[in-house]
């Protein structure tokens, strides 16, 4: 029987188209790889888009402090009450682990969605000058398999770093490691997932790789059938 899915990319600001571009062709992956899926892909642009016909939501990278502002007539509070819900699933890349992220070091910590017990530093690695590209370690076996090995591409556009993960049930997904970046004395965690929602530093949409995707189409379907 066919899956089907409907997940969003909010569009208030940011990569968001290429984040749609990148399900479309993780779906067309899924079905070659014998996966019976449908995927409804919605851009999300109002509050009333966050129902229970949503299966999964993307906050794509960005400017954090310009998504807060479109955060007003209580669209915060139903990004809070919707991200909550087990039977959904969110992934926040770059901007979007900020807005996710419990703690920030430093910075306006006000108008965040919150969810991940994580404490993030904006612009870690410095200003655009510093953006960079890096193979990354894959440590969770389902996105290994997903990729067919254990490493991808790790896009960095003015990221934010991740300065502690805060609570043990917060799952590291992927580590840049210290080899592989000269400001790096340990392996650093790049993404992590606690329970129903999934953070990264970096722009899987902008690799070409559609692993990650895959793999967030496959959380949300899966979590159709969870308890709210
Ligand atoms: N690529 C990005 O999403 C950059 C994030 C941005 N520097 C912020 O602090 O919100």
């Amino acid at each position: 029987m066919t899956t089907k899915v409907k997940v969003g990319v909010l569009a208030i600001q940011g990569a968001f188209i290429e984040h749609v571009h990148s399900l479309q062709k993780a779906e067309n992956t899924l079905k070659l790889k014998k996966h019976d899926i449908e995927v409804q892909i919605m851009e999300i642009r109002t509050s009333d888009q966050l129902n229970d016909n949503l299966n999964g939501l993307i906050i794509p990278g960005g400017e954090s402090t310009v998504m807060k502002r479109h955060f007003e007539n209580g669209f915060l509070e139903n990004l809070k009450d919707w991200t909550r819900l087990k039977n959904k699933f969110t992934w926040g890349t770059c901007a979007g682990l900020i807005l996710l992220s419990n703690q920030m070091d430093g910075g306006n910590s006000e108008l965040q969605i919150g969810g991940v017990d994580i404490t993030c530093s904006r612009n870690a690695y410095g200003r655009q000058i510093n953006s960079f590209e890096s193979p990354l370690h894959l440590l969770d076996s389902q996105l290994q398999n997903i990729a067919g090995n254990n490493t991808c591409l790790g896009i960095f556009i003015r990221a934010p770093k991740i300065k502690s993960v805060d609570s043990q049930s917060v799952n590291v997904l992927c580590h840049l490691s210290a080899a592989s970046h000269e400001n790096n004395a340990v392996d650093e965690p790049v993404a992590v997932c606690q329970e129903n929602i999934m953070v990264s530093t970096f722009h899987p949409e902008l690799s070409g790789d559609t692993c990650w995707h895959e793999y967030f189409i496959l959380q949300a379907a899966v979590r159709k059938s969870f308890q709210a």
